[in-house]
């Protein structure tokens, strides 16, 4: 029997991140802002801020895999979303369970490098991820240059060069392929003479190829906006949104939190964008809901 007002679950398996922004962090808060319970399995601690990697400390795998059990026996998540793996033990033993079906409308965002250029995946990642990860998953969203390294070839150039990518790894098996961050210049002449740069994310499905393009935000508090793009698509179809629907919500969902945290300033390098909703406050501003002592207050 479900009783009201239970949430849908989605589970991400993902390293934390000290600073907030990316890894867990920025999943659990993507959940909760799409009104979704997130149950974790941590694969690594990393020593992480604003200005980059520090340090990383991988979990076994045999501990990431009991946390996985726990939350799939017990809390029976919708929707399963996979961020940095680390090593290849893990992803093989994730493999194994998405082969066998366990694994539940599965995201996998094939985390590789950050942006600050610190390398979040080992040896054998990346063979382990094309073998016996992504041929199971429902989606992949892939960032350009992840997707140059899982196809061996360089980053795209032209979108037309992304649409390429995000075919080629169609043919990997997985069912859609989502290759994000083009950036491109918009040619002069087009959409009424501006130049600036164009965002587009490129959908391959057995269906065909589909462009989603928006202008770039302008702002260096992006960081984590992969991390919340895969959650977002996570949390929409743990909800029950088909798939290119989810995409779109998420697409929406970071542009967004890269509106709201254009302006705010944490830290020393790449803040965060801003998974906090419109107001972007919290309960102590509202009215008190259960003022204490109000039995013995007397009239003064
Ligand atoms: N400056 C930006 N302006 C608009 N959209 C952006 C910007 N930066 C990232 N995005 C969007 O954020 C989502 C995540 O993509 P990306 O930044 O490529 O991930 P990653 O963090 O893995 O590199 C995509 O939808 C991408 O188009
Ligand atoms: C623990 C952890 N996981 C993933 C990332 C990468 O985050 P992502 O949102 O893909 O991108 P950047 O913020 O690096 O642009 C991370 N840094 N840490």
């Amino acid at each position: 029997m479900t009783r009201s007002g239970t949430p849908p679950v989605a589970l991400t398996i993902a390293g934390s991140d000290s600073g907030g922004g990316a890894g867990i962090q920025a999943d659990l808060a993507t959940f909760a802002a799409l009104g979704v319970h997130g149950a974790t399995a941590i694969t690594a601690v990393t020593v992480q801020d604003t200005t980059g990697v520090h340090q990383v400390h991988h979990v076994p795998v045999e501990v990431v895999l009991a946390q996985v059990h726990a939350v799939l026996t017990d809390l029976r998540p919708t929707a399963v979303k996979t961020g940095m793996l680390g090593e290849s033990g893990i992803v093989r033993s994730l493999g194994a369970l998405a082969a066998d079906g366990l694994l539940p409308q599965l995201v996998v965002d094939p985390v590789l490098v950050s942006t600050s250029g610190h390398r979040l995946a080992g040896r054998g990642v990346v063979a382990s991820l094309r073998e016996h990860l992504l041929p199971h998953a429902d989606v992949i969203t892939p960032n350009t240059n992840e997707a140059a390294v899982l196809l061996g070839c360089h980053p795209p150039a032209s979108l037309e060069e992304q649409s390429a990518q995000a075919r080629a790894l169609l043919e990997l098996g997985c069912t859609a392929v989502v290759v994000t961050g083009g950036a491109f210049a918009r040619s002069p002449g087009s959409h009424g003479g501006s130049n600036h740069v164009q965002r587009t994310d490129v959908v391959a499905t057995a269906r065909g190829v589909r462009v989603l393009a928006g202008h770039e935000i302008d702002t260096s508090n992006d960081h984590g906006t992969g991390c919340t793009f895969a959650s977002a698509i996570a949390g929409s179809l743990a909800t029950g949104r088909p798939l290119d629907a989810a995409v779109q919500a998420a697409r929406s969902f970071v542009r967004q939190s890269l509106q709201r945290s254009a302006s705010w300033q944490l830290g020393r390098g790449r803040g965060p964008v801003s998974h906090l909703g419109p107001r972007g406050r919290c309960e102590r501003d509202e009215p008190d809901l259960h003022p204490r002592n109000t039995r013995t207050q007397q009239p003064t």
